[in-house]
C-alpha cells in the first residue's frame, strides 16, 4: 500500500534562538527513493531526527500516514519506519546476529524472547547483504563499514515501510557504495521506501530519485534528480564548479568541471 510522510512548515532550533532550518515543507509517498542533499552542517540529520520524533520542532508538524508523528509510540513507529543514524557507537560487545535480531523487537509480542523465526530472518538479512560471515563477531570488533551494513541488516529485519538513512554510504568502500545504491533500487522496486541524505549527487542521479536541496536553513529545491541536479544548482550548492556529464547511459557529476582547471 505504501506510506505517506508529510512535513509542514517545520522550523527547528537547538537553543531556541538560532534556527537550523525554517519553514520546510514537502510530501513523500513510498516506495519512491527520496534523497536530501546539502553541504555540511545544513541540518539534514536534524531534519531526519525531527521526522522520526526524536527531536521536537519549534513549529510546524510531521504527519505519518496522515497522523501526527507524535501520536505514535516508539513500537508503532518502528513498524512503519526504520532509522539508521549517521554514527552509531556500540556500547556492548553483542554478537552481530543478536544486533540484527534486535530489529525484530517491534514485530514480537511484549515480553517475548527472540525465537527461531527471528534468528532465521536476521540471518537472511545478513546473507542478503553478504555479511553472513560476521554473525558471531562482537559488534564492537568490526569495522565502521561493516557496522553500517549490520545496522542496515537490523533495519531490514524490522520490515518497515520506510527506511530513513543518514548518509548510509559514509563508511562504505567504492564497491559497497555501488552495491548499496543497487540495493536501494531493489528495495524501492519491492515496495520499501527509502529516504536518505547523501553527500554524493551521483547517488540521486543513479537512483533517479525525488531529490531535495537544503541550503542555509531552507529547502531551496525539490524535484526529480535529473531536472534538479544541474551544473548551475550544484555549483551554487557546493561553491565549486560542477558539471553534470553523460557517460554512456549514466549521468555523473564532475567536481571542478569537465573542461576546467580544478578550483
Ligand atoms: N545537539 C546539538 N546541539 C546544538 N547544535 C547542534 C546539535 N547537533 C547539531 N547541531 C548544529 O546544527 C547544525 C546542523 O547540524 P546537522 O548535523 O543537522 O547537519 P548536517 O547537514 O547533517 O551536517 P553533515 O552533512 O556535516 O552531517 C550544525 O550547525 C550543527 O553544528
Amino acid at each position: 500500500m505504501g506510506m505517506k510522510l508529510e512535513v509542514r512548515n517545520l522550523t527547528f532550533s537547538y537553543d531556541g534562538s538560532r534556527k537550523i532550518f525554517e519553514d520546510i515543507s514537502f510530501q513523500y509517498h513510498s516506495p519512491r527513493v527520496f534523497c536530501i542533499l546539502g553541504p555540511n552542517g545544513t541540518g539534514k540529520s536534524t531534519l531526519l531526527r525531527c521526522m522520526i520524533n526524536e527531536l521536537r520542532a519549534q513549529s510546524g508538524s510531521v504527519f505519518i500516514n496522515d497522523a501526527q508523528a507524535g501520536a505514535y509510540n516508539a513500537r508503532e513507529l518502528a513498524r512503519i519506519i526504520a532509522y539508521i543514524p549517521q554514527n552509531h557507537y556500540p556500547a556492548f560487545p553483542f554478537p552481530v546476529l543478536d544486533i540484527v535480531m534486535m530489529g525484530r523487537i517491534s514485530r514480537m509480542g511484549y515480553l517475548a524472547n527472540p525465537g527461531k523465526m527471528e534468528r532465521k530472518i536476521a540471518m537472511e538479512k545478513l546473507e542478503f547483504l553478504q555479511i553472513g560471515h560476521l554473525k558471531d563477531k562482537p559488534y564492537t570488533d568490526i569495522s565502521g563499514g561493516e557496522r553500517q551494513l549490520v545496522m542496515l541488516a537490523s533495519a531490514l529485519a524490522q520490515e518497515p515501510d520506510l527506511l530513513i538513512l543518514d548518509e548510509p554510504t559514509a563508511h562504505l568502500d567504492f564497491g559497497n557504495q555501488y552495491r548499496f545504491i543497487q540495493l536501494v533500487k531493489r528495495l524501492a522496486a519491492n515496495g520499501t521506501g527509502v529516504l536518505m541524505t547523501t553527500h554524493f549527487p551521483d547517488h540521486p542521479l543513479e537512483l533517479n530519485s525525488l531529490t531535495a536541496i537544503l541550503k542555509d536553513g531552507k529547502m531551496i529545491g525539490i524535484g526529480n534528480s535529473e531536472e534538479l541536479l544541474t551544473d548551475r544548482n550544484l555549483t551554487d550548492l557546493y561553491n565549486i564548479r560542477v558539471s553534470v556529464e553523460s557517460v554512456g547511459r549514466k549521468r555523473i557529476c564532475v567536481p571542478g568541471g569537465f573542461h576546467e582547471e580544478c578550483i
